[in-house]
């Protein structure tokens, strides 16, 4: 582990340094990992883990879009792509990476291949700390870990075949084996993780659940269109909405942030902006602050995992769902969106 200093908080991290891929080889060489579920983060985990060497098979149910994927992936029927039933019975480490409500569903059939020894493992801790609304209670004989990407399963993957990394938190829920740090941490080497920082299930979870509904996808629409109604209801085009709104953020400015920090960023920009910006910020911090305290009581009290589960245990939940984000992509908004991207150098 390191001692990195996090603006005056000391955390231990693990890091590729500490942890080689040929550690993570080493501690894993025995193990038989069965990624049970191929949505999102499955493939990303799963090549990433095939492509560092390690032994994964897949568990897809058979005439499935997923299982088509997996093939084309090049898993191989009878060789590394099993129906889930199967691949869980030969997987000594369980990755359950079926949607959380799908989790719900598949959890007693894969409880019954639990056996004494194994790990079952997850990218998120919503299973097991609303397991009284999941029905997620692992037998005590089995170590119960997580390693979870703080990012899209597409960007994993794409990091990784660009010799990067998404970074990743790790958790131990229960240590059967004694092994289940050492397991925990190889897999969250070996799906490609840059740096890993520990948490615990339940603060995982609650993290996660308010960052995708505030700052990383629900309040940044939730700007997005307020500041675009703004400019549309004062006369501006949707060219110049767009653009002051959402393309010069993604194109420009958050990219100087990445590299180097926010005060950074503010100062690339003209000592204009720089003044408007550091007046308003609090601002806009004391107005959004009853709503995340609001957002992270929602997610306390079980509510928000109580709506996801609800919705989307429904069986045309992806149905509604494309509905609704096809409502977002035919907004005026992501639709002069459109065609701003159209028109990048690099597109035309
Ligand atoms: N999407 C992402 O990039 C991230 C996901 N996670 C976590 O990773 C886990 C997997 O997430 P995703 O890959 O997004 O899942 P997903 O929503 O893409 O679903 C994964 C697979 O589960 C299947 N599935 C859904 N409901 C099912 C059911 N009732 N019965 C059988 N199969 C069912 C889907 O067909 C899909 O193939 C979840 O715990 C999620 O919270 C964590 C970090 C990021
Ligand atoms: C990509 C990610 O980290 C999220 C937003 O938490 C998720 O997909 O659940
Ligand atoms: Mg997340
Ligand atoms: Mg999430």
């Amino acid at each position: 582990m390191a001692k990195i200093n996090f603006g005056g908080t000391v955390e231990d991290v693990v890091t590729r340094e500490e942890f080689p891929m040929e550690k993570a080889r080493e501690v894993l060489k025995s193990e038989t990992i069965a990624i049970i579920g191929y949505g999102v983060q499955g493939p990303g985990q799963a090549l990433n883990l095939r492509d560092n060497g390690f032994n994964v098979i897949i568990g897809q149910r058979k005439n499935s879009k997923t299982w088509d994927k997996a093939v084309a992936d090049g898993w191989v029927p009878g060789q590394t792509l099993f129906e889930i039933e199967e691949a869980a019975e030969k997987g000594t480490i369980i990755q359950f990476l079926l949607s959380d409500a799908g989790q719900i569903t598949l959890w007693p059939t894969i409880q019954k291949y639990l056996s004494p020894g194994k790990a079952l493992y997850f990218s998120h801790g919503f299973g097991i700390t609303f397991n009284e609304q999941t029905g997620i209670i692992p037998p005590k004989d089995v170590d119960v870990i997580l390693v979870a990407p703080k990012g899209s399963g597409t960007s994993l993957r794409r990091l990784f075949l660009a010799g990067k990394g998404l970074n990743s938190s790790f958790a131990i829920y229960q240590d059967a084996t004694g092994r289940a740090k050492d397991r925990v941490v190889a897999l969250g080497i070996g799906v490609g993780s840059g740096y890993l920082f520990e948490t615990d299930f339940k603060k995982e979870v609650y993290s996660d659940l308010t960052g995708e509904r505030g700052t990383l996808m629900g309040a940044i629409q939730g700007i997005f269109a307020a500041q675009y109604e703004i400019l549309r209801k004062n006369g501006h085009s949707p060219s110049e909405a767009f653009n002051e709104t959402v393309e010069e953020l993604t194109q420009s400015l958050m990219p100087l942030v990445a590299e180097n920090g926010m005060d950074w960023m503010y100062a690339n920009c003209s000592t204009t902006a720089q003044r408007g910006a550091l007046d308003w910020w609090k601002k806009f911090k004391e107005a959004t602050l009853p709503v995340f305290d609001e957002l992270y009581n929602s997610v306390k009290d079980g509510k928000e995992s109580q709506r996801s589960i609800d919705s989307n245990s429904q069986s045309d939940y992806r149905v509604k769902l494309e509905a609704e984000l096809k409502e977002l992509r035919e907004s005026e908004m992501w639709q002069a969106g459109a065609a701003v991207r159209q028109l990048r150098p690099e597109n035309k």
